[in-house]
């Protein structure tokens, strides 16, 4: 019997296949003393152990080699050395002899080591102490006969179950082998879900149960527009969504006459759609969808699911990848978002209460000059194969878009005077994300270049609702016009100024939204790349005059409910 589960759509489409549980299995054991002519068959049983962990290492090191390259690979290889390590190994197989199991034994040696490295505040040695964290625990699972899962060695399509997957967790799925993903936990606008949309794997999160209702192997169905998950399915369904699968496909080859096309009201408007990128890989599904631009790269994800920080090479290299292939075509690039539910590893962030009021964005990269330095060096040496815009994220005052930029020049003038090679008139920009700079944006539009409405974090804020949390999910309001009153405001100012305002949240997507979003007359659009053509073939049956009106009536409005029944009545006008 199969069951249905109802999520949260978090990106389109269809998916069908076995489900792969990302749940970390309980490795508690009882604690039992080992005779002394038990001992050897004890240590044999560790050295088997040690074995099998090492195959498996090796295994997971050679593909990460092959699909993610050879530095994200090195951290199996200190793995491997942990594991080779006569100072681990050693007083393992001793305390072993001594009556200890052979768990109980790894445990306490583990402990020894975390304790001895914690308490050194290195940061080498703390990353020796999660080496030893991490080798100990697949070893453990070995010693007790259980699995761990590890989404870096799947080779066959698989979705993936589990509870919550972090953006760093995302960022290392591969495509070809992962068709798709469900998860207890999670919003549309979770970082996981927004990754999901870039790699166009259709996902459903929030299902709050789907680790107890799936087993491992279960086929399971993903409806990604629907947020519907069917576990356990059976032939009938399977066929039922094949035909739908189908009918998506011929729906997209419609769409697909659209790519090159302008995006143009009835009334001869243009509007520019972008696409929302992460990592330079994602700019072949922007341009098989048609955006004519990026208006948000994502960048941080070049920081995350590795334990060193990026070069500057490294990351002159990606943004070079990136303006090269969109050949001239605008690429908005923001500076690195951490904090919040986006942790970098290799830095070592504070625990916060409030992460996502806290040390977050521009708030850590002005903290942390140096690293704003490599990034910024990179972006302006980059900035000279295409055309490169900069965009500084979660902007509360005048003064941090002022210090931002005062670096950003002191690192072009210091890279002129070694003579490096930079664009003079790169467009420098700030993401509305926070109510602070929406209210004040007459007086931001006379210092910046242009506006990027950020509304995922824009509605947080306004309503002081956390993004990840379904419990207050219903406060998330896009067509509240509490938000839309902030855009109006940011629109308007930024146009009495001459300059250009864009939205790259996911509402910039969102086809309900999209009637009020060219009345309210954004001058650019960036999304998720599947979203794009959609967008573009609706822009196309709609009067910008007529949105107006709307807009006027909505901006009036108490409430959400009363804003959609405008939406609906205008459209139905069509
Ligand atoms: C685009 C945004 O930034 P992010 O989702 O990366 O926080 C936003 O807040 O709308
Ligand atoms: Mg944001």
């Amino acid at each position: 019997m199969s069951k249905i589960l109802k999520g949260i759509g978090a990106s389109d489409g269809i998916a069908i296949s076995k489900a792969y549980s990302l749940v970390e299995p309980d490795l508690n054991f009882t604690k039992t003393s080992i005779d002394g002519s038990a001992s050897a068959d004890e240590v044999q049983k560790f050295k088997n152990s040690l074995h099998e962990t090492k195959v498996e290492v090796t295994k997971i090191r050679n593909y990460a080699e092959e699909t993610v390259g050879p530095e994200h690979a090195a951290i199996f290889e200190a793995h491997l050395m942990v594991l080779d390590d006569p100072e681990f190994v050693g007083p393992i197989e001793e305390k072993i002899t001594g009556g200890h199991s052979a768990p109980q034994a790894l445990v306490e040696v583990r402990d020894q080591y975390l304790k001895t490295f914690e308490e050194m505040d290195n940061e080498y040695m703390r990353e020796r102490a999660a080496d030893i964290k991490d080798v100990s625990k697949r070893l453990l699972a070995h010693l007790l006969g259980r699995t761990l899962p590890d989404p870096a060695s799947i080779d066959e399509e698989v979705i993936i179950v589990a509870d919550d997957l972090t953006p760093s967790d995302t960022a290392q799925l591969d495509k070809r082998f992962v068709k798709g993903f469900v998860t207890n936990a999670g919003g549309r606008t979770s970082h996981s879900a927004i990754m999901a949309r870039s790699l166009e794997i259709p996902a459903v999160v929030g299902t709050k149960e789907v680790t107890s209702a799936v087993n491992d192997g279960d086929i399971v169905i993903v409806d990604g527009t629907a947020g519907d998950v069917i576990a356990g399915a059976d032939e009938k369904e399977i066929k039922a969504y094949e035909l739908k699968t189908n009918e998506l496909k011929r729906e997209r080859e419609t769409l697909l006459e659209l790519k090159d096309d302008e995006t143009e009201t009835q009334d001869g408007i243009t509007v520019e759609l972008g696409a929302n990128i992460g990592t330079p890989d994602d700019v072949e599904g922007v341009l098989a969808n048609g955006a004519e631009g990026i208006g948000l790269f994502r960048t941080e994800f070049l920081y995350m699911g590795r334990d060193k920080l990026p070069t500057e090479d490294e990351q002159y290299e990606a943004y070079k990848t990136v303006l090269e292939k969109m050949d001239d075509k605008p690429v908005v690039v923001r500076t690195i978002d951490i904090g919040g539910d986006k942790e970098v590893p290799a830095l070592d962030m504070p625990k916060e209460l409030n992460p996502f009021l806290g040390y977050r964005a521009i708030r850590m990269a002005l903290g942390n000059k140096e690293l704003f330095r490599t990034q910024l060096r990179a972006l302006l040496r980059a900035s000279v194969h295409g055309n490169l815009k900069i965009m500084f994220p979660m902007i509360a005052t005048i003064q941090e878009f002022e210090e931002a930029k005062a670096l950003l020049i002191e690192c072009r003038d210091e890279l002129k005077a070694d003579k490096v090679d930079v664009k003079d008139d790169i467009e420098t920009g700030i993401m509305v994300e926070i109510p602070s700079a929406a209210i004040l944006a007459d007086e931001f539009a006379k210092v910046v270049d242009f506006f990027s409405i950020g509304t995922n974090d824009l509605i947080q804020y306004t309503f002081a609702a956390d993004r990840m949390n379904e419990n207050v999910s219903y406060l998330y309001q896009p067509y509240h016009p509490a938000l839309l009153r902030l855009i109006d405001n940011v629109v308007k100012a930024a146009h009495r100024e001459d300059k250009w305002v864009g939205m790259c949240g996911e509402m910039a997507g969102d086809s309900t939204a999209m009637p009020l979003l060219i009345g309210l007359g954004l001058d650019e659009l960036s999304m998720s790349a599947g979203s794009v053509l959609k967008a573009r073939s609706q822009i196309k049956n709609l009067k910008k005059t007529d949105m107006e009106h709307l807009v006027e009536a909505a901006l009036r409005s108490p409430d959400s409910d009363t804003v959609t029944a405008l939406v609906k009545e205008y459209t139905e006008r069509l």
